[in-house]
């Protein structure tokens, strides 16, 4: 094949890392980033990283907001899930309550962004500190079933998965652009949806013009 049309655009993503306050959200992006361990915490209010990676031989540009998980900032989440094409939703497999705390997280996203198949990864970090583990593995594999998101048990202390959760929404993030371009230069696809938007504008009309007496 000619280099023409193997040549893939770098593609540039907005990824959210979200979660209640101490999960490791800035350790993970630490060790993802700049590969390097932080034993203090120091809660966030808001940092940006720009980093570059290749994803199956595709370069990827991800703007990383790793966000505050204490509840005096969770007034800024409406604009950090506004602002994300993709999240990490990370938990602590030593607190029960940083897991049930997805769940409210998830349904914020979907109503924010409406759209229920927006490309997310569960986090399960502090994978390291087994001997506190409050979260079994069953049930996070159980929530990653229903919302068919990944699951991953990392360790931002030993770096386990910490590329692996990264990469994984990039995978989910190219696969999304690659399914919209299509669907962009697809005669067909554009038909069926000229098609269906002349259906519902007319059943709309339709609605207008009936007087219920
Ligand atoms: N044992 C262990 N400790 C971790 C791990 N990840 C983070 N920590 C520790 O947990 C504490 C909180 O980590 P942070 O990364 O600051 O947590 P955060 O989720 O960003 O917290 P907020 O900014 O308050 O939302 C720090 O003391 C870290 O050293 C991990 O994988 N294993």
């Amino acid at each position: 094949m000619s280099s023409k049309y193997s040549y893939q655009p770098c593609r540039e993503f907005h990824v959210v890392v979200l979660g209640a306050g101490g999960v490791g959200k800035s350790c993970l992006t630490a060790q993802f980033v700049h590969n390097e361990w932080i034993e203090s915490y120091d809660p966030t209010i808001e940092d940006s990283y720009r980093t570059q990676i290749s994803v199956d031989g595709r370069q990827v540009v991800l703007e990383i907001l790793d966000t505050a998980g204490t509840e005096q900032f969770v007034a800024m989440r409406d604009l950090y899930m506004k602002s994300g094409q993709g999240f990490l939703l990370v938990f602590s497999i030593a607190s029960k309550s940083s897991f049930d705390e997805l769940t409210t997280l998830r349904e914020e996203i979907i109503r924010i962004k409406d759209d229920d198949r927006i490309p997310i990864v569960i986090v399960g970090n502090k994978a390291d500190l087994e001997d506190q583990r409050a979260v079994n593995r069953a049930s996070a594999f159980a929530l990653s079933q229903r919302w068919d998101a990944p699951y991953y048990e990392s360790s931002a202390r030993t770096r386990i998965n910490v590329d692996e959760v990264f990469t994984d929404l990039c995978r989910q993030l190219l696969r999304r652009d690659d399914l919209q371009d299509q669907e962009q230069n697809d005669p067909y696809y554009q038909k069926a949806e000229e098609a269906a938007a002349k259906r519902k504008a007319r059943r709309k009309k339709r609605k207008e013009r009936c007087t219920i007496l």
